[in-house]
């Protein structure tokens, strides 16, 4: 029996070569062709190089081959010599050219990244839990912060200037009791519950609470300065736009204004925001001094007491540090959102 040469159909993918070989009933070598049932043979030699593993099924009216490439990428051809063999011919139910194959490729990894995402959604059963919590907390801060703002802003309509200096008196609790809240904002990244980093949430807290207890809630002499005025309102314009902005990320859906002012109204408020509350530290200093409040009590050899003002000028360096790390977090967090939002865009 003489051995004879089927016909080789072929297609590529970037990472795989299929063969059809126009054989029905084949068994190992042994087929029916074009010229009967014979021993068929071919031999091809790759234009680049192939994995060893090789998949083949046999049906009753063809071989199906399919061979994965070791780089992935397109081959301009099938077999090495330029000459294409008289038994190999393209396979036009598979053949795609290289746009083509790639536009299937990537409409193929978006359906894995969409079953992954949906997948990775699915698997956490507490999901609307953590969405109904963060929803609930964010609204909570959205009232409180815009009853304070608000109440200011009344207040300086009516009353004008005199309005700065009793801010504190009547908007205190509620800042205490919103700022008391914010101590969850660092928390919440901590299990996992929002994307934030833990830093510039903690060093955000930490730098207003200071503020709000130690400067202005623990001496009576500030609390009817000006500056207080200037705190509570900067903290609070910001705040009745960021926390709208989370309670809409909670429920998938954005408002472009709202973004772009939670993602904008910083870049003047928080500057602003430190200058402000380095004013009440100065203003704060003396005070310490003269009251002792909080004064470090030192060995009879070294003097009395060792000032608080010593720890708040410490700070007050701190704070500037606080400052440049949170503005590049913001600038970052911008930069992101933005850049993100362009690509989904194109
Ligand atoms: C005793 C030790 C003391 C140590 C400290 C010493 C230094 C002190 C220096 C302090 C200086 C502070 C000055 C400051 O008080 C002045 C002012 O505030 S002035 C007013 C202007 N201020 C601002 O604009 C800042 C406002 N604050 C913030 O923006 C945040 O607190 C901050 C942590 C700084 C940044 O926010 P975040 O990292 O969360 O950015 P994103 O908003 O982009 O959020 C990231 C993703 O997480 C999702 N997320 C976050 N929180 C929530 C939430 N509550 N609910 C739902 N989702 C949330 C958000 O949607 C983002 O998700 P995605 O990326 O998918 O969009």
């Amino acid at each position: 029996m003489q051995i004879l040469t089927p016909h080789v159909y072929w297609a590529q993918r970037h990472a795989e070569i299929y063969l059809r070989v126009d054989l029905s009933d084949a068994k190992v070598r042994r087929g029916h062709g074009a010229k009967g049932e014979n021993e068929y043979e071919f031999s091809l030699e790759f234009f680049e190089a192939v994995r060893p593993e090789i998949k083949h099924k046999s049906t009753q009216r063809q071989v199906d081959i399919k061979i994965k490439k070791q780089e992935e990428r397109w081959w301009d051809r099938l077999t090495l010599q330029g000459k294409k063999p008289l038994f190999l011919a393209p396979d036009f139910d598979r053949w795609l050219d290289e746009s083509d194959a790639e536009m299937e490729l990537q409409a193929k990894e978006e359906k894995i990244n969409k079953i992954n995402v949906e997948s990775r959604v699915r698997k956490d059963p507490y999901l609307g839990l953590k969405k109904g919590y963060l929803f609930m907390y964010n609204l909570v801060q959205f009232l409180g912060f815009s009853w304070i703002f608000v109440n200011m802003t009344v207040r300086l309509f009516i009353l004008g200037q005199d309005s700065f200096y009793d801010t504190f008196h009547t908007t205190a609790d509620m800042m205490y009791f919103c700022q008391m809240m914010a101590v969850l904002e660092v928390i919440n990244p901590l299990l996992g519950l929002v994307k934030t980093g833990f830093f510039p949430a903690m060093i955000q807290v930490a730098g207003r609470n200071v503020i709000l207890f130690v400067i202005f809630g623990s001496l009576e002499e500030m609390q009817n300065k000006p500056v207080v005025f200037f705190v509570f309102y900067l903290w609070s314009t910001i705040e009745i736009f960021r926390y709208p902005f989370y309670m809409l990320a909670c429920i998938s859906t954005e408002w472009k204004l709202l973004t772009w002012l939670r993602y904008s109204l910083w870049i003047p408020l928080y500057p602003l925001g430190v200058v402000a509350e380095a004013v009440a530290v100065i203003q704060s200093l003396p005070i310490f001094d003269e009251t002792r409040l909080f004064s470090f009590p030192l060995p009879a050899l070294l003097g009395h007491s060792l000032s608080f003002s010593y720890t708040l000028q410490l700070y007050l360096v701190l704070m500037f540090l606080g400052l440049f790390i949170n503005f590049r977090h913001l600038y970052k967090q911008r930069k992101r959102r933005y850049r993100s939002r362009k690509r989904k865009v194109q």
